[in-house]
């Protein structure tokens, strides 16, 4: 359940995320020369030796506009609109567009819509010792503005360093193309080939836009994100199976305990007796030779069932096994054959010290408080084993001379060597 919520969420925010990306997460800065940072600055071709006049006009607070009087006194007259960057240059490799509102009018030699140029003009001490606007490298992008949808967006990577400037400024192969690091000036000109007239540029609106993150990375983040998570759910799902392993095994174990063991009595049964002695033949190997076994039978079972009923025979069957538990030595086993039949097996104990063993046992269950003010008694027989090929044997040999204490009278023990 959690790990479908997981899922959600992460979907969720694999695709809220590619749309913030997207349009959310930009960056922008308003080229609006206003504030401490942008200075506004009007230039024209007198300072080259033209009459051309450039003077802002335009209400206060509103777009920057400039009107312009050509005059075909210098070669390439011109007028310009400049923002430069007061406080450090800018970086426009953070950007990757940049977004204008512009409106451009005036007279053209060929009849078409006004033209504009946009100069991004950078700082660089290889070919900018003296700091002077024409000194800064210029990268132009030119457009009519009238005859194109508003915005025009102009990506920073189709800006070329203008051919005038470059013709007069050699530099090494290295610096020739263009450079967007350092940006100190922002600037709107009439265009190259202009006709003699008033002119007018006004720019409504100006940002630069870029990507907080770019795309390319932050669908990669995303990919990763993706990876992580898939690689989180692994380690998760295969120390959940570990536990679940775990936990079935232990499940396992503590079956095969109960299965090893009489439900009744609680001592062993047949196969959990097989199981007791082939652990103590691995760990002890010959050490636990010679050794007696002793077959256990109540006398007159049946009687008691018949008399007293089967919970009071079931009663006593427990007080049967838990006598003979617990007067024995730990490493002695007690197991329930079947019905009211038990089995002793008594290591590093020769027959004799088994039928001592028995006869003490015979006396304790004389003096055991039984159900039903019941005496009950039981029938004993021993036999020794001196190797574990000849456990077998001994097992039959136990219970024959177990039968033959029956039919002796019962209520006493018989060793098989007798
Ligand atoms: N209450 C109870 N009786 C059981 C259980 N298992 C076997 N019996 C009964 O034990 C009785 C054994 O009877 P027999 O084999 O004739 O032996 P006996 O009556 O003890 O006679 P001898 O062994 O010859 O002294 C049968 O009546 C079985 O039903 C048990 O788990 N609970």
């Amino acid at each position: 359940m959690v790990l479908r919520w997981l899922l959600a969420l992460l979907i969720l925010v694999t695709f809220v995320g590619l749309y913030a990306n997207e349009h959310w997460m930009t960056r922008r800065l308003a080229l609006d020369g206003l504030g401490p940072t942008q200075h506004l600055e009007l230039v024209d071709d007198s300072g080259s030796g033209g009459t051309s006049k450039a003077r802002l006009v335009g209400k206060p607070g509103g777009p920057l506009a400039m009107q312009c009087e050509i005059r075909p006194v210098y070669q390439w007259p011109f007028c310009e609109l400049q923002i430069e960057m007061k406080e450090g240059d800018l970086d426009l490799r953070r950007f990757s567009h940049i977004r204008l509102w512009l409106h451009a009018e005036g007279p053209t030699l060929d009849k078409g819509a006004a033209q504009v140029r946009v100069f991004l003009r950078n700082f660089n001490p290889v070919y900018s010792k003296a700091a002077e606007a024409e000194d800064l490298k210029p990268q132009e992008v030119g457009f009519a503005p009238g005859a194109q949808p508003q915005p025009v967006e102009l990506r920073l990577s189709q800006f070329v360093v203008s051919s005038w400037w470059a013709q007069t400024h050699p530099l090494p192969v290295s610096l020739v193309g263009p450079e967007l690091d350092r940006i100190r000036i922002i600037s709107f000109s009439t265009s190259g080939q202009v006709a003699p007239g008033t002119h007018v540029i006004r720019v409504d609106r100006a940002e630069l836009v870029g990507d907080w993150v770019a795309p390319e990375t932050f669908r990669l983040g995303l990919v990763g994100l993706w990876m992580f998570s898939l690689l989180g759910y692994l380690v998760w799902e295969s120390r959940a199976v570990r536990g679940r392993l775990r936990r079935s095994v232990s499940r396992s174990r503590a079956l095969e305990k109960l299965a090893l063991r009489d439900a009744l009595t609680q001592v062993a049964n047949r196969e959990g007796l097989s199981r007791a002695l082939e652990l103590l033949i691995r760990s002890q190997g010959e050490l636990i030779f010679p050794l007696s076994v002793v077959f256990v039978d109540a006398d007159h079972f049946k009687d008691i069932n018949d008399r007293h009923g089967h919970d009071v025979g079931d009663q006593v069957l427990q007080l049967l096994a838990q006598t003979l538990r617990a007067n024995l030595p730990r490493d002695d086993l007690v197991a329930r054959w079947g019905g009211e039949e038990f089995v002793l097996v008594m290591p590093q104990t020769p027959a004799a010290e088994a039928v001592a063993v028995a006869e003490r046992l015979r006396h304790v269950l004389a003096h055991t408080a039984w159900p039903a003010g019941l005496s009950v008694t039981a029938s004993w027989g021993v036999a020794q084993a001196d190797s574990e090929a000849a456990l077998e044997e001994a097992m039959r040999e136990a219970d024959q001379a177990m039968y033959r204490a029956k039919h002796a009278g019962r209520d006493q023990v018989i060793s098989a060597s007798a």
